[in-house]
């Protein structure tokens, strides 16, 4: 597969603090990566790394099979994004605000700044000025600034926070159709995982500052749907052990202290229950359960911030 983005070892602190733990990210040519985390996580300094706007302090960046020195500048012509993207003057139109920022890059082309309005959905005669857009309206507009030289890869930056359902739908219809029918290779980052869905091919999900898991969202869903068993015991660490090495069953979780859940389907709850009997365990509760991709999420990260 080839990779838009590769990163290895990837490392950030802020004043002794580590916000960046050795991340190995890897964004194919093409597809919506979404990555995802709670408030906090260093999803925004992880892109902030990738635009060069923040130096690592470790690791490495391949960007478009090129190895990344830091702050080195050609390269980021072919990449758009919405971080630190420009504060829009309030008093100006949306074809305004993106002939000023296309000056500051270089030349303004209305045709390009046409058709990047109508990518994102926005009339090009529109008279109504910035402040009086609507949250979505502000997030389209940045869009269009980050798409207006037609860039390969999109960076954006949490671009459904803030929307309602209709406006995250219709930015997931946006988002898609510049991957799908512009061909662009798209991050963008979220901190709720139903925001994700329908849109990302590839997933990475980020825990105070480290990747927990990378994956296709299809592979994701399908490895984590999975039944289990769910075991309360008298004894969890004797019947642990019992599982582990009598039984030979690997994927078992501890998730409280008298739980135990066994992943790994080999026996059926009566075969395990008459098992576990004869071996002289007291089984209080045997039930098979479904463990749905949002239970997954709150068990990685620990709890509310993913939903
Ligand atoms: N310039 C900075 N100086 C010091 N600490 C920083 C700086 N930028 C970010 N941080 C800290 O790094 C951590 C990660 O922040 P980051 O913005 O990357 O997280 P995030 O996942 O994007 O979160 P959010 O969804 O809230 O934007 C946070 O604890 C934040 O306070």
């Amino acid at each position: 597969m080839e990779y838009t983005i590769q990163t290895y070892g990837l490392c950030k602190k802020y004043g002794g603090c580590s916000v960046v733990q050795n991340v190995s990210m890897h964004v194919p040519k093409g597809k919506i990566y979404g990555l995802l985390g709670r408030n906090g996580a260093g999803k925004t300094t992880i892109m902030k790394i990738l635009l060069g706007l923040v130096k690592k302090d470790s690791g490495s960046v391949t960007l478009f099979n090129q190895v990344m020195a830091d702050y080195q500048s050609g390269i980021y012509a072919r990449i758009g994004s919405t971080i630190e993207s420009p504060g829009f003057y309030s008093n100006l139109t949306a074809v305004e605000n993106l002939s000023v920022f296309s000056r500051l890059r270089g030349k303004v082309d209305k045709n390009k700044i046409r058709n990047a309005l109508n990518v994102v959905g926005l009339p090009y005669q529109d008279k109504k000025i910035f402040s009086k857009y609507s949250l979505g309206m502000k997030q389209r507009l940045a869009i269009a600034n980050a798409i207006i030289n037609d860039p390969e890869l999109l960076i954006l930056d949490e671009p459904t926070n803030g929307l309602d359902p209709i406006g995250i739908a219709e930015m997931r219809i946006l988002i898609r159709r510049l991957s799908h029918e512009c061909g662009k290779t798209i991050l963008i980052s979220s901190h709720q995982l139903s925001e994700m869905e329908q849109m990302v091919d590839w997933i990475g999900i980020i825990h105070e500052g480290r990747m927990l898991e990378e994956c296709s969202y299809q592979q994701l869903e399908e490895n984590r749907q999975h039944s289990y068993i769910r075991l309360v015991v008298k004894e969890p660490e004797q019947v642990y052990e019992y599982l582990k090495k009598t039984l030979s069953i690997e994927n078992i979780k501890r998730p409280e202290a008298s739980a135990i859940e066994i992943y790994d389907l080999k026996y059926g709850t009566l075969e395990l229950n008459s098992r576990l009997f004869a071996a002289g365990f007291a089984v209080a509760e045997i039930s098979k359960c479904q463990n749905s991709l949002e239970d997954y999420f709150k068990k990685m990260t620990g709890g509310a911030g993913i939903a």
